[in-house]
């Protein structure tokens, strides 16, 4: 029993001086940084996410966010055996931000189901990718996406109708439904009938696969390939898998027979797309030469992450800025007024040149943003020893996170009432005085959301048409300070199901 104790604790006690001494100069800057909390010896702050629920993780973060900014900008905390840093300082963000591209070690465990796309590439393969992704979202093609966009706001206009003296009832399904369809037509070329039928393949299997990988997240434990393969819910996440790449390859498939189709009827046409046409990522890529290097697999896995980048981020952002809306009327009211103001009583469409000219809108926009970023961290791998603007080093082979949550909660940029709900606050004579990194939910620097335009074209337009059509009604807030809860499920997601009713304005 003594020879086994002894084994037990001398050699992980041995391997850590071993490693301590190995990497001296590592722990020599990671010392000189505050630790969170509740850090402790060998396992860091992994017991917190023992048994975790998304919103037990939720919670984590953002404590760890007030700590970073209560020591000035930044806090270290350890999983197991990886010490971490969370930033809030602006200047450091800034700095981080610009100078490190690659994406830290918990992206890894994405490649099970997205392989090394854009999202989650090292830094090589995603300068490719990049590169093949940004001419669909220049303005030109926002431009060409714009009906679609339209046509799939009107359709969830016509999905709200049917709540019209109907009560409560859950609205993120319609709103996911309603960005799922936009990022099917626009990414995939296919127009998929997922705002009427909310069982639609890969809405449920996406939402299961980011359940799944985001619990694991947490469990180092789990990390392994070969532990996570022996877990209960590895056989539904295997299933929710197999689904999805079934479903892409057979989109890849049909789309590539098409076009050869088209191309035997024109022969002499050179490109297979045309100027009226409005070409689809997939229909971009198979459009070039031998795919410009995308195999079918690393093709589909680079469409699901698109869908996980595109749909989900805009629907949690579309569903708590919806949220706020209901809790304060007063906001609410202002807001309709701005858009009746330009649009009366009529029934015409939204047009491109209408939402820049809605101020009113974009504060508001803005202001549900920085309380409820979908994205309230970032993580980048920190290769090389670097030196912070507020003077503190990094250690090289670190991973660093950018707390968009902290940021945007930082009193010395947002002032003492930064918790407050205030779209004044983005008042363009006020607003433009801050550091650009003060605001980020869209990130920052190269590696920024390429979909920025993309999922703000698709948030106004549906405000803009729902409000147009519709009072939205839930139990209004009695504090300026909202509290609407989230979880973490890879994204920061409303945590109960929101729960809205519609009362028709005309
Ligand atoms: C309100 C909506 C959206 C928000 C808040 C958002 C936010 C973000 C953030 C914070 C990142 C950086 C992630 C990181 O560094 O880990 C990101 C990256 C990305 N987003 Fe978005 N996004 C939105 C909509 C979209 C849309 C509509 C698309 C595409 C259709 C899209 C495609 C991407 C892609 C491909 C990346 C990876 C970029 C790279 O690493 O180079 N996003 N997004």
């Amino acid at each position: 029993m003594i020879i086994f104790l002894l084994i037990v604790i001398a050699i992980p006690t041995l391997l850590l001086i071993l490693n301590r001494i190995k990497n001296r100069r590592f722990y020599e800057l990671a010392n000189k940084i505050p630790a969170a909390k509740g850090n402790l010896p060998l396992i860091g702050i992994a017991h917190k996410f023992i048994g975790s629920t998304g919103k037990n993780a939720y919670k984590v973060i953002t404590s760890l966010s007030h700590q970073s900014l209560e020591n000035g900008g930044i806090v270290k905390f350890c999983m197991g055996p990886n010490v971490n840093f969370v930033l809030t300082n602006v200047e450091d963000v800034d700095f981080l931000l610009k100078s490190q591209l690659g994406k830290t070690s918990e992206y890894v465990l994405l490649e099970d189901f997205i392989g090394k796309s854009t999202l989650n590439a090292p830094v090589p393969i995603w300068k490719r990718h990049r590169k093949i992704l940004i001419p669909n979202f220049t303005s030109k093609m926002m431009e060409n996406y714009f009906p679609i966009f339209v046509a799939k706001s009107k359709k969830l206009v016509d999905v709200l109708e049917k709540h019209v003296g109907g009560g409560e009832f859950e609205l993120f399904p319609h709103i996911s439904a309603y960005e799922l369809a936009i990022v099917c037509e626009t990414s995939y070329g296919l127009t998929v009938n997922c705002q009427e039928d909310s069982s639609y393949p890969v809405l449920v299997q996406v939402e299961t696969l980011m359940e799944i990988a985001s619990e694991r997240l947490f469990m180092v434990w789990q990390h392994p390939d070969w532990i996570f393969k022996l877990t209960p819910h590895y056989s539904k996440y295997y299933n929710a898998r197999q689904v999805l790449y079934e479903f892409m390859l057979k989109v890849i498939n049909d789309k590539r027979d098409e076009m050869r189709a088209k191309r035997r009827e024109n022969p002499n046409k050179e490109t297979e797309i045309s100027e009226s046409e409005i070409p689809s990522f997939l229909e971009l890529v198979l459009s070039l030469e031998g795919n410009d290097g995308y195999t079918d697999m690393e093709l589909m896995q680079e469409l699901i992450a698109l869908t996980l980048a595109g749909t989900d981020t805009s629907a949690i952002s579309l569903s708590f800025l919806f949220e706020l809306l209901s809790k304060y009327p007063d906001v609410q009211e202002k807001l309709y007024q701005e858009i009746h103001d330009m649009f009366g009583d009529s029934d015409r469409t939204v047009e491109k040149e209408d939402i820049p000219k809605l101020q009113y809108l974009d504060m508001v926009f803005k202001e549900s943003l920085r309380l409820y970023s979908a994205a309230s961290v970032i993580g980048r791998r920190v290769e090389q020893e670097i030196k912070l603007p507020s003077g503190v080093t990094l250690p090289a082979n670190c991973d660093a996170f950018v707390s968009i949550y902290g940021v945007h909660r930082d009193p010395q940029v947002w002032g003492p009432d930064a918790e407050v709900f205030d779209p004044d606050r983005f008042l363009p004579g006020r607003y433009k005085s801050l550091h650009p990194c003060s605001f980020l939910p869209f990130s920052y620097g190269q590696r920024n959301c390429p979909g920025f335009h993309f999922g703000t074209m698709t948030l106004k337009i549906a405000v803009i048409d729902v409000l147009r059509k519709f009072k939205i009604v839930g139990t209004p807030s009695e504090s300026r300070i909202p509290k609407l809860e989230a979880k973490f499920d890879i994204l920061a997601k409303p945590l109960h199901a929101v729960r809205i009713s519609v009362e028709r304005r005309k």
